[in-house]
């Protein structure tokens, strides 16, 4: 049985630079038309020159393949000439509260302050993206930012804001009360529980940004994505890092997922009897609210097992060693 997908987006991508761009950038360009390529390196994207030179490095380590980055500015406070200068070269900004996640220390500190700039996307009709969370207990931090949405969405009505990674049923709930809300779910959090991550032997691969939660709450995204709710965009959040810096004290966050999106997702969409849905999670949602008008490309599918490989060079991808019904099928 085969499966062909026309422009599979993924909404949520760490691309790094250098050797590890060029290590990651071929699993997602094997597997999809485009993706959203987040800001944070170690020098934040956060300048039209440095967004230049990272999309060219990006287009560099696809080697040939199509991919489009859809590439975003990295948040702080910017003039409205900055922005109408970038706006036909981003997706949106991404914004992170200071410290809260891998790299992004130089991220919003007061968010009483961030009211104007916010006010020039709005006018410019430039999406706003939000990794949300506080820095409240752990399990309770995206929850707790959901006001800061709230406020977003009602004091900027005309402003499309992106939810990402959402984590917890609440965030499924708030997207119905605003149509300029949008959200990404990751292949992770529709996947696992805390209890993947600390319920046994410490599973340092799982840790991430937002930390899964309960059962509950996954019941609640499944239940939205399988159902096909129309602002839920496929964003896998693939962030990965060297097993030398997850397998440590001081593990970071992030799932490296890349490998197995399209087949991890194809096996979950057909046990919930809804394959024919899978298109609009991993394109037509996303291409419907960013108004996306991709390159073609098909990516084909075939229902064959495929063990995921237990390393990949520095990395060890999610769901290393389980056998998967659904491969990407190469055609020259
Ligand atoms: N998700 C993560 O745990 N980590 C991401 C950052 C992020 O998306 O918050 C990373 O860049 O490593
Ligand atoms: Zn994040
Ligand atoms: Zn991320």
């Amino acid at each position: 049985m085969h499966l062909t997908l026309e422009n599979p987006l993924d909404m949520h991508l760490h691309l790094r630079e250098r050797e590890m761009l060029a290590l990651v950038a071929p699993c997602s360009a094997a597997q999809f038309a485009g993706g959203v390529i987040m800001p944070n390196l170690v020098q934040p994207v956060d300048s039209l020159e440095r967004l230049r030179a990272y999309r060219a490095a990006i287009l560099d380590a696809c080697a040939g393949e199509p991919f489009t980055p859809y590439m975003t500015l990295f948040f702080r406070s910017y003039h409205r000439e900055e922005l109408l200068a970038a706006r036909d070269e981003i997706i949106g900004l991404k914004l992170y509260p200071a410290g809260i996640t891998t790299q992004s220390e130089s991220g919003v500190r007061d968010f009483d302050r961030i009211g104007d700039t916010v006010a020039l996307l709005e006018d410019l009709d430039i999406p706003l993206l939000v990794h949300g969370e506080t820095d409240g207990f752990v399990m309770e931090r995206e929850r707790e930012f959901l006001r800061v949405y709230q406020w977003l969405a009602e004091t900027f009505p005309r402003l499309r804001l992106v939810m990402e990674h959402i984590t917890t049923a609440e965030a499924v709930e708030l997207l119905d009360r605003y149509d300029n809300v949008g959200a990404t779910v990751t292949l992770h959090h529709l996947l696992i529980t805390l209890d993947d991550v600390v319920g046994g032997l410490l599973q340092p691969d799982l840790f991430c940004k937002p930390i899964a939660k309960t059962p509950r709450d996954r019941e609640a995204l499944r239940q939205a994505v399988l159902a096909g709710h129309p602002r839920l965009m496929f964003g896998s959040d693939s962030a990965p890092h060297p097993r030398h810096k997850k397998e440590c004290c001081g593990c970071a966050a992030g799932v490296f997922s890349a490998p197995v999106l399209l087949p991890a997702l194809a096996q979950l969409f057909e046990e919930a009897d809804c394959l024919e849905r899978l298109a609009d999670f991993v394109s037509h949602h996303a291409r419907r609210f960013y108004r996306l008008r991709p390159p073609h490309k098909q990516v084909h599918l075939v229902r064959a097992p495929w063990t995921v490989m237990e390393q990949y060079e520095t990395l060890r991808p999610f769901l290393a060693g389980q056998t998967l019904r659904w491969r990407v099928e190469k055609r020259p």
